[in-house]
């Protein structure tokens, strides 16, 4: 019974904002004393010692460069290398024909092709039978191996600089054109150890410098990071928060008493998600990672509401996927340009939140000494992934020539040249049939074997397929077998994604122009025919056969076109502002929704419920009416009664969202009385801790 009577005068003090649930939103940040570095990884290994060729000419890197390499404009102009295009052949045939280390010596001192200390040679793995074979040789014997590793070259429109400690100096960018060796030896016994037949290439992001502790997570991932976000980012977005409202009494002369004239603030500004057709990918999102919508003014007096926050409007390229942070599940896809979508509405000002004095105006209460705080704004990190909108992707080895069909399809100027992944990011080309027919055709950065293992670069691309409806795939037909070429590029496809092997697609033999790839075409396209695929030739450079491949992937197009509208046309009437909807249907949680649960250990009791919470994150503790009203709502929604059900008891802990109460039960008066008509020494207030 004494219970009973207790629960009728139950009151909080409130002690303070809970300092737990702060604590747990800014965690100490702990140094992790262990190397960021995984060496036990099969993944992520320590680099290979550095092989050096000739007496600290060269040495090798087993990754690209780092990301500041795709920022510095040029480091020092009057140093830089520059070899011709020219030149490019030239290394070529002199890579081939190194017999000795001398000879290698020799080209390199002489500074004939200007790669003097300044080439880098990357270093993968081989199969196993090229390691038996290197193993088994002895002394020259060696060397000759030596010379079977060396299985071809690349180069690109920079030129890195090295000096001969192994330590990255700089980059002269632009006009250069640096050579690059690919060195496929076993000289590692790390290598050996690689179980899982992944290759140490140089994309996987292992340090120039083994004892690099501090090499970053963008060191690990390998790929600089101007590849990596042209189509991937990760934001941060936060809607506004809402204004508060205000107390203020009207002051006129010859109005006395004048009753509360105290405004509501305005609302915080909205995020929205914008496509923006001229943007083509999410590199902008490098350089500027935060998005902040403004928050509502707070009101003011004579009834004056705050102005409304300003939204923020998040520009993405067509074809890009949202998704939550470190989930799976996908937000929004925005593929056409113009579409919005409202993401994260500001927080409520006015009617829902931030009132001021003026709206708590009532009969009972006309002098009412209480206003609201704004909603804060949600925020979230979002993870922003683009697939780009193209309708034929056009997929081959390095060096086949993709770039050149589409310069020669379309009015797209892809950079061209005669070595491997000179094309880093994809290209998009437009091709006009009719008047109003045209479609957009993706040209892609090379696939080589192990791509879906994650080597070379063509497999950071690769999920830029996933949307074409036909692909093209071109065969270097000059290549020493380009039935094998053929085959290990779609077991690639394949791999990486067994609907990407599905599409429907065009095989273009390519460099028919060339004598060798000529002579190999008859028995191409008999081992093709004999499998039901009937290939095209052509040669790019003289643009002959190429319209007819084109022609082709159109008619393949216009096969799946019309399954893909109707897709496409479900997929507008997507709600695209489903997310903003879940905000509101959360702010409009009720307070009478919540649990309770007890740590016994710390008689704290924490009452868990997203209305309460909210009331408490709007209530505005400075006024001695807002205590009042708070009472009233826990007493109203059920909470005191739940509490003292559960057997709560004087002194015990009550948290509710940020606040932290001592429970009191009260002794001072006796029957049924409401808590709006308990008088306020009923309430036993605790001091502040
Ligand atoms: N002879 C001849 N050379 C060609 C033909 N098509 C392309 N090439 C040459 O092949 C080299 C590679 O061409 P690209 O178009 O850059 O090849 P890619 O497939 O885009 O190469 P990556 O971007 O590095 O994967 C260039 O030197 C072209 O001039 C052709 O039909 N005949
Ligand atoms: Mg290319």
């Amino acid at each position: 019974m004494a219970s009973i009577s207790a629960s009728l005068f139950t009151s909080y003090a409130i002690v303070r904002p809970n300092s737990r649930k702060q604590s747990k939103r800014k965690p100490l940040r702990i140094p992790n004393p262990k190397p960021k570095f995984n060496t036990q990884s099969s993944r992520y290994k320590s680099p290979p010692e550095p092989v050096v060729l000739s007496a600290g000419e060269a040495t090798t890197y087993s990754r690209l460069p780092p990301k500041e390499d795709f920022l510095v404009p040029s480091l020092n102009p009057s140093s830089e290398v520059k070899l011709s295009e020219s030149a490019v052949p030239k290394i070529e045939n002199q890579i081939g024909d190194l017999s000795s280390e001398e000879e290698e010596e020799e080209g390199v001192e002489n500074g004939d092709l200007g790669l003097n200390e300044k080439f880098e040679i990357f270093e993968g793995n081989s199969d196993l039978e090229h390691d038996e074979e290197i193993d088994d040789d002895d002394g020259e014997e060696e060397d000759e191996a030596e010379e079977k590793k060396v299985l071809g070259f690349t180069g690109r429109k920079s030129v890195y600089r090295y000096r001969s400690d192994g330590n990255y100096k700089g980059i002269v960018k632009e006009h250069g054109v640096s050579a690059k060796l690919y060195v496929f030896g076993d000289d590692d016994d790390e290598d050996e150890d690689d179980d899982d037949g992944e290759m140490p290439g140089f994309d996987r992001g292992q340090s120039v410098n083994a004892s690099d502790e501090e090499g970053d997570c963008v060191k690990e991932k390998g790929v600089p990071a101007v590849m990596r976000c042209f189509d991937r980012a990760k934001i941060y977005v936060k809607a506004g928060d809402g204004g508060n409202g205000v107390v203020a009494f009207r002051r006129e002369k010859f109005v006395p008493m004048g009753g509360p004239s105290g405004g509501d603030g305005g609302r915080g500004g909205n995020v929205y998600v914008e496509v923006e057709g001229s943007m083509n990918s999410l590199l902008p999102f490098r350089n500027s990672v935060h998005f902040r919508a403004g928050r509502g003014a707070h009101g003011q007096g004579r009834m004056q509401g705050g102005a409304k926050g300003e939204d923020v409007v998040v520009k993405v390229a067509p074809g890009t996927v949202i998704r939550e942070a470190d989930k799976e599940e996908v937000l929004l896809e925005l593929l056409w340009p113009g579409q919005r979508a409202l993401l994260l509405p500001g927080g409520r000002g006015g009617r829902g939140g931030g009132r001021g004095n003026a709206s708590f105006k009532s009969g009972a209460n006309k002098v009412p000494r209480i206003a609201e705080n704004g909603e804060v704004g949600p925020e979230m990190w979002l993870e922003l992934e683009l697939k780009l909108v193209a309708d034929v992707g056009i997929v081959g080895a390095p060096n086949a020539g993709k770039s050149t069909l589409l310069s020669v399809i379309s009015a797209a100027q892809p950079a061209i040249a005669n070595y491997p992944f000179t094309t880093l990011l994809p290209n998009l080309g437009v091709v006009s049939f009719d008047y109003d027919s045209t479609i957009v055709v993706a040209d892609l950065p090379g696939l080589l074997e192990g791509a879906h293992q994650g080597f070379g670069l063509g497999h950071e691309f690769l999920r830029h397929t996933e949307r074409c409806s036909a692909l093209v795939h071109v065969v270097d037909g000059s290549g020493p077998q380009p039935e094998l070429e053929f085959d290990a590029v779609r077991l690639e496809l394949e791999l990486f994604n067994p609907e990407l092997a599905e599409k429907p697609y065009i095989v273009a033999y390519n460099k028919m122009d060339l004598p060798e790839a000529y002579e190999k075409w008859p028995s191409f396209k008999e081992m093709l025919q004999a499998r039901g695929i009937e290939p095209f030739s052509m040669s790019a450079v003289k643009r002959e056969g190429t319209h007819e491949v084109i022609c082709a992937a159109y008619e393949l197009l216009r096969k799946s076109k019309r399954e893909k509208q109707e897709l496409e046309g479900l997929k507008n009437l997507e709600n695209l502002n489903h997310v903003a909807d879940m905000v509101h249907k959360q702010r409009s949680a009720s307070i009478n929704e919540f649990e309770i649960f007890h740590d016994s250990s710390s008689n704290t009791w924490r009452v868990i419920g997203s209305g309460l919470e909210r009331f408490v994150q709007m209530t505005n503790w400075r006024y001695v009416d807002s205590d009042k009203r708070f009472q009233h709502v826990l007493e109203a929604c059920g909470v005191n009664k739940s509490l003292m059900k559960l057997g709560i008891k004087e002194g015990h802990i009550v948290i509710v969202g940020e606040m932290e109460m001592v429970w009191h039960d009260s002794t001072h008066s006796s029957g049924p009385s409401t808590v709006k008509k308990e008088s306020s020494e009923s309430i036993k207030w605790a001091k502040w801790k």
